[in-house]
């Protein structure tokens, strides 16, 4: 073990945050989230690693009812037509699923990304022209695991047209909407993805998913993912 290591408990604290957080849409509480709290959450965010330190967030926090029914009539559209590209038994089971909690949960957060701050030419994003988007992910995920250890759940909702969300919010043109977040106590954490009790889809073995060296090398190619399965083995995900 490192010397830098965590100790123990911090160590299952953190692994803690990330096996039990949840995306929340069905049990939030209107309990409001002190100033103090929020305030946590967003520096969390705010130090997620970005590409060539271009920090590209920017965090909108809504609280007006009025913004977030305007948001639940952009969602309910854009629902509406997701909805229409299933068929048969998925097109109901799609139906029953609840998958948003915008007016239900008290502060709702929408993390955007300047693609122009820090000018046009940023340290590693010449070839990766996404990495600005990708960083303000990882703002989101900050944000996502301090709230699972604060005990507050987080809703990402996606089925949204971006422009017409950037309309709502009033973003300019260089800036898009990455993550609009609902963010509140909740009544529990659901043990499992809502979406996996629901019958739609399960958790990928991670075995499915190792490679050695290049895509489709067989694993015994591989002794390091060798050992890495041993350890895999039996437990959950
Ligand atoms: C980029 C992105 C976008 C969305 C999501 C996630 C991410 C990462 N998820 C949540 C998603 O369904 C959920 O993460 C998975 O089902 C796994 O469940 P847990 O997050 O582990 O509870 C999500 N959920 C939902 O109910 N409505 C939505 O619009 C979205 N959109």
């Amino acid at each position: 073990m490192s010397e830098h290591a965590f100790s123990e408990e911090q160590r299952a604290g953190l692994y803690r945050a990330i096996h039990e957080r949840r995306d929340v849409r069905s049990q939030f509480l209107p309990d409001p989230i002190a100033p103090d709290v929020l305030a946590r959450l967003l520096r969390a965010a705010h130090h997620a690693p970005s590409v060539g330190f271009m920090q590209p967030w920017d965090f909108i926090v809504i609280d007006s009812l009025a913004t977030k029914q305007a948001m639940k009539a952009l969602y309910e559209r854009a629902n509406a037509d997701a909805a229409g590209r299933f068929e048969g038994e998925r097109a109901a089971l799609y139906r029953r699923l609840k998958l948003e909690g915008i007016v239900d949960s008290p502060v709702n957060v929408c993390i955007t990304c300047d693609r122009t701050r820090g000018g046009p030419h940023v340290l590693g994003r010449n070839t990766m022209l996404e990495a600005d988007l990708f960083s303000t992910c990882l703002a989101v995920q900050n944000l996502w695991l301090a709230a699972r250890a604060e005990g507050i759940g987080v809703g990402w909702v996606s089925i949204v047209d971006p422009v017409e969300l950037a309309a709502l919010l009033g973003l300019p043109d260089h800036v898009v909407p990455v993550a609009y977040l609902c963010l509140g106590y909740v009544s529990e954490f659901l043990a499992r993805p809502e979406l996996e009790t629901a019958g739609w889809r399960t958790r990928l073995p991670l075995e499915s998913l190792l490679h050695g060296n290049r895509w489709g090398d067989p694993l015994d190619n591989a002794p390091l993912l060798d050992a890495v399965l041993d350890d895999a083995n039996g437990k959950p995900g």
